[in-house]
């Protein structure tokens, strides 16, 4: 092969979400670019075997199983009696089908080249390209490189995965039927959503995690209602607790807790944190090295240690999410080629699909008080809306957070439908340094979720007019 067809300006290695954008963002500027991916892995973990598929598993739950319905038609509500994994398959299919199709077809029309293979550092500038039996197949030479290759599901040592009923977060989505029963090890972001959807779906559900809270970085009133509506749902927390061991046969497992508690159940999933998908990389060529985690460092341009070389999206860590791990792709290409840039990486917006969902934006009551600012809470309760009775949400709650001294929005808290669309409203104000009286002259349509914002805002401003009347 010509040599200068295998020369670019960017290679990219990875299209998660991080490639992507670093590569769209580096051909819009007119750059020659390529990424590399592995066959059948276009569009990432984001796309195969994370967001996409747990998002859609989510949706396929909500809606033969009725849930959010019955408070409307009654609690035997269920649009589909027997639910079968092929009733869930079909949609999660049918989504990561069509949604490859737009990211081949992105990549394709912005004119980058991608690459099939795995990527290994041969030199700072060199990436070879291999197989999947290792070989090498191709050289690539470029000036700049984007290493967003993401993350696999971390695995204890002393635990005998068997893809059948011992599963990390990939094994889950190769289920052969719903389980009745399911242990769910660790309790961050993924083991509470599966947790949720399994629970929708009639699974009695154990939650083990060794930590004394979840989602400690939420608001903790929403979490302590997340739990009361998950308990509703037939969750067993076992918080404070670690796994010793997993015994499994054909017919079930047991967890055996470091307590003595011993737990049967169909199928065990761990969710206990992810590597980054560093190994094999062959970084030392290129003059990099990882964490004990897999993990890069990058400074605020995403550089890493060697200059031309930019690392994006869950490899880097913090918040490893799929809309951040896209704006850091974004940035990373446009530093690389001199682009100017502004971003307000800083409000970022947190959507976790739990059922109920929660997002929220900016700070939390704990952080406000540790760091002595004062605030104060305004709520709003969807039964209190029109549209909350419409759509049989009696649960949900948006809760605003107000600087007693700028009358600025702090912090903006949901719990309920359309949380993870809702936030926005919040974060835009933030973004604009907006204030609690902006909300509270702003007219919102009727009867919409929307208009929490409105009670709330009127909620914190009644309150804080009555201590202005002591003089304060
Ligand atoms: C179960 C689950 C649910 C999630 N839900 C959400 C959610 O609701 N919202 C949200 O924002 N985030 C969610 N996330 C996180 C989100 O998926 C990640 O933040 C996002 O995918 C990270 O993007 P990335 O650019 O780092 O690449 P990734 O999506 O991690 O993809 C990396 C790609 O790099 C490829 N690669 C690795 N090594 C090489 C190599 N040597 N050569 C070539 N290619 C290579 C891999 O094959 C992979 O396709 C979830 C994650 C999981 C696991
Ligand atoms: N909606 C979203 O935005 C979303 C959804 C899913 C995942 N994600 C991202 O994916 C990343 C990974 O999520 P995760 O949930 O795998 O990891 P995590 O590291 O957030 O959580 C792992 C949890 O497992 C616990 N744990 C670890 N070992 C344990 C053991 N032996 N016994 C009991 N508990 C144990 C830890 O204390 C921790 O709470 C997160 O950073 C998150 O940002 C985001």
């Amino acid at each position: 092969m010509d040599a200068s067809a295998s020369h670019f300006d960017l290679v990219v290695i990875g299209s998660g979400p991080g490639g992507q954008k670093a590569a769209i963002g580096a051909a819009k500027l007119g750059k020659r670019v390529a990424v590399v991916e592995r066959r059948d892995m276009i569009g990432g973990v984001c796309l195969n075997t994370g967001t996409i598929p747990s998002k859609t598993l989510r949706e396929a739950v909500l809606y033969l199983t009725g849930l959010t319905l019955r408070d409307v038609y009654g609690s035997s509500y269920r649009l589909k009696e027997r639910i079968t994994v092929q009733d869930l398959l079909a949609r999660l299919q049918h989504v990561i089908g069509r949604e490859m199709e737009v990211v081949r077809n992105q990549l394709a029309r912005n004119r980058v080249e991608t690459v099939v293979g795995s990527a290994r550092f041969a030199g700072p500038h060199e990436v070879d390209i291999l197989d999947a039996d290792g070989d090498r197949v191709r050289r690539l030479t470029a000036e700049k490189v984007v290493v967003a290759v993401g993350t696999r599901p971390a695995r204890p040592v002393h635990i005998a995965f068997d893809g059948d009923r011992v599963v990390d977060s990939d094994g889950i989505l190769d289920m052969q039927e719903v389980p009745r029963t399911m242990v769910v090890v660790g309790a961050g972001v993924i083991g509470i959503e599966y947790a949720s959807i399994f629970a929708a779906l009639g699974t009695r559900v154990t939650v083990v995690e060794a930590r004394d809270k979840i989602l400690d970085f939420c608001d903790a009133e929403v979490v302590e209602a997340l739990k009361f509506q998950l308990r509703d749902l037939s969750v067993t927390f076992r918080l404070g607790e670690t796994v010793e061991s997993v015994t499994a046969d054909a017919t079930g497992t047991v967890t055996t807790l470091a307590s003595g508690k011993r737990i049967p159940a169909d199928t065990v999933m761990y969710s206990a944190g992810r590597q980054g998908a560093t190994d094999g990389l062959g970084l030392e060529a290129a003059g990099l090295a990882a964490d004990a985690r897999g993990r890069l460092v990058v400074d605020k341009q995403f550089r890493t240690g060697v200059e031309h070389v930019y690392a994006v999206g869950d490899v880097i860590g913090f918040p490893a999410l799929a809309a951040t791990s896209q704006e850091q792709g974004r940035l990373a290409a446009y530093h690389a080629f001199g682009e100017p840039v502004s971003s307000v990486l800083e409000l970022q917006p947190i959507g976790i699909y739990t059922i109920p969902e929660i997002s929220y934006c900016g700070d939390t009551e704990d952080e406000l008080t540790r760091a002595g600012v004062p605030y104060e809470v305004g709520v709003a309760r969807y039964r209190e809306l029109a549209r909350g009775q419409i759509v049989g949400d009696t649960y949900g709650m948006l809760k605003l957070l107000v600087s007693t001294d700028t009358r600025k929005i702090l912090g903006v808290h949901v719990f309920g439908t359309g949380a993870t669309e809702l936030i926005h409203i919040g974060q835009a104000v933030m973004t604009c340094g907006g204030t609690v009286d902006h909300l509270v002259d702003t007219v919102f349509n009727y009867p919409t979720l929307s208009e929490a914002y409105k009670v709330a805002a009127l909620d914190a401003t009644n309150k804080m007019r009555d201590v202005a009347r002591f003089g304060f």
